[in-house]
């Protein structure tokens, strides 16, 4: 059997080489069409089973308005990204010795409206998320819809990146950030590559 390949786009020296310099990567261009179509029906054909990302455990938070999938093994295609992240993590723990075990995922959908305000997936290390990841799979995004990751580089460098299609962001989790209020649906898979397991 062949072992699975990241995707030539996922350039591991350059993405290593960012998140060492700055704390944060941009994959543009990180799959094929066939597979985007199939993630992109996986991801509509499910939202009606999407929940209230700011209700944990009943207790409402402001901070957040998006709605969210928590990935599992049934969700095939989007499992395939999952796949992706775990070669990622490895080599992450090669270079970094971050000692990445795990990899956690759920697909999020802000409604025009919706935003998350400034967080931090990990504040003081206080759980096992290192590695932050968020892909973005509407199809289109123009430039006027918001819905940007507002993120502060390592260095205190803020950046404003626009969610494009097929584009996937990669941050320490322990970096601020936030998603300014999107004008239209947006789409994405946001995952955790942990040092530990299990959901927060
Ligand atoms: O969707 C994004 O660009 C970031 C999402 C995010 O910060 C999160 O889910 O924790
Ligand atoms: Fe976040």
């Amino acid at each position: 059997m062949d072992a699975i390949q990241l995707p030539k786009s996922w350039s591991v020296d350059r993405i290593l080489d960012d998140l060492d310099q700055h704390g944060f990567s941009i994959v543009d261009d990180a799959y094929e069409t066939e597979y985007i179509v199939d993630l992109i029906a996986e991801c509509t054909h499910n939202l009606a089973r999407f929940r209230d990302a700011a209700i944990q455990n009943g207790i409402v938070s402001n901070i957040r308005s998006d709605h969210i999938l928590w990935l599992n093994p049934d969700l095939k295609v989007s499992n395939q990204h999952v796949q992706m992240l775990e070669i990622l993590g490895q080599a992450l723990n090669r270079a970094f010795y971050l000692g990445i075990k795990d990899v956690e995922a759920h697909f999020a959908c802000y409604n025009a409206g919706e935003f998350y305000a400034l967080h931090k997936d990990n504040p003081q290390g206080k759980n096992g998320r290192m590695i932050s990841s968020v892909y973005y799979l509407h199809d289109e995004w123009q430039a006027d819809w918001g819905g940007e990751l507002r993120l502060q580089d390592k260095n205190g460098a803020w950046h404003v990146l626009a969610p494009k299609p097929n584009r996937m962001a990669l941050f320490q989790s322990d970096l601020l950030h936030e998603v300014l209020l999107a004008k239209h649906q947006r789409l994405s898979i946001t995952a955790w590559l942990r040092s530990d397991s299990g959901i927060i």
